[in-house]
């Protein structure tokens, strides 16, 4: 069980939104699909749910193509938010469920278990348009999932959320995986991905520039990361051999690294200087490639 997207490219007129995409999303992992503003990941996501068509290629879930007597298996939280602000938060999840075939008691029972999960349980007969912003949000996201979709796709579900929020709806993404829904989610927070994503793909003008799993993608990436705290000054480490970027910060220095070895000539390079605090050799960020490989536009 996966989805599959089959060398899909959709053109608006002369304009190429995606351009010739071809990735496998494995089924009960949570996917991150990254990229800068406009690199088309709502443009896809809106293929794989079929309110767009592509203009080639193919989208399938467990090899059938996704239609109308399959839709239901997939549950959407789109970036542009849309509740009925004047129905009140019970009705309005009632509707949507009923929309998608379910019987009123089971949509009861489902959105307590979630209002209670969310905290919220007392705005079940307040109308949309007397919550918070991030309480919107979070109906909105049981709207997604009211349904228990096998493939639930979430358009920056952390946008607008404070932090306590955030952690609440990370459990709630890790809780649904962990019961075998596959999730496919894009956001622009690269600590969010690193901390729930297995598996990846960032695109740049409608192509994939980075695609796998999390891991892999860190270890062939190369360069690392050392971060130095020292008493002495640190400037003169900016121009060794293999040093590709140097920040001065309060306590020392963030350098990156061309290769793991460089970390022994800095460390050497160190000795007999004066007292160091500080000395670790780290992977590189999500961020750090990212910038490289999808920076140019996200600048
Ligand atoms: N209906 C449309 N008609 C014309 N161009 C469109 C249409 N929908 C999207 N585009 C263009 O396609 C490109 C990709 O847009 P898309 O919304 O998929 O980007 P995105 O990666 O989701 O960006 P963001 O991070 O800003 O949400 C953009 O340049 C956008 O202007």
């Amino acid at each position: 069980m996966s989805l599959k997207i089959n060398q899909v490219t959709k053109r608006f007129g002369s304009f190429t939104a995606v351009d010739n995409l071809s990735i496998e999303i494995p089924e009960k992992q949570i996917f991150g699909f990254l990229g800068a503003n406009g690199a088309g990941k709502t443009t896809t996501f809106r293929m794989i749910l079929g309110l767009i068509d592509a203009t080639e290629g193919e989208i399938s879930w467990n090899d059938n193509p996704i239609n109308y007597s399959n839709s239901d298996l997939i549950g959407y939280l789109p970036e542009e938010r849309g509740l009925y602000p004047k129905l009140k938060v019970v009705d309005q999840i009632v509707y949507l469920g009923k929309l998608r075939g379910m019987q009123k008691k089971d949509i009861i029972h489902e959105l307590r278990h979630w209002l209670e999960l969310f905290r919220i349980t007392e705005y079940e007969n307040k109308k949309v348009e007397e919550l918070s912003k991030g309480n919107q949000q979070k109906i909105q996201f049981i709207s997604a999932v009211i349904h228990k979709p096998e493939l639930l796709i979430l358009d920056e579900p952390f946008s607008g959320l404070d932090p306590v929020n955030v952690e609440l709806l990370k459990k709630a993404v890790v809780d649904l995986k962990e019961q075998g829904t596959s999730i496919v989610f894009s956001s622009h927070r690269m600590e969010h991905v690193e901390e729930l994503c297995e598996f990846l793909c960032i695109m740049q003008h409608g192509k994939p520039v980075v695609h796998g799993s999390l891991k892999e993608i860190k270890r062939s990436f190369g360069k690392k990361n050392l971060f130095i705290h020292a008493d002495f000054d640190l400037t003169f480490l900016e121009s060794m051999n293999g040093v590709v970027k140097f920040k001065k910060v309060a306590e020392g220095c963030e350098l990156q690294i061309d290769k793991e070895e460089v970390s022994q000539q800095v460390f050497e390079a160190l000795q007999g200087k004066g007292f160091i605090r500080k000395f670790a050799l780290e992977e590189p960020s999500l961020n750090d490639i990212f910038i490289e490989k999808a920076g140019e536009s996200y600048e």
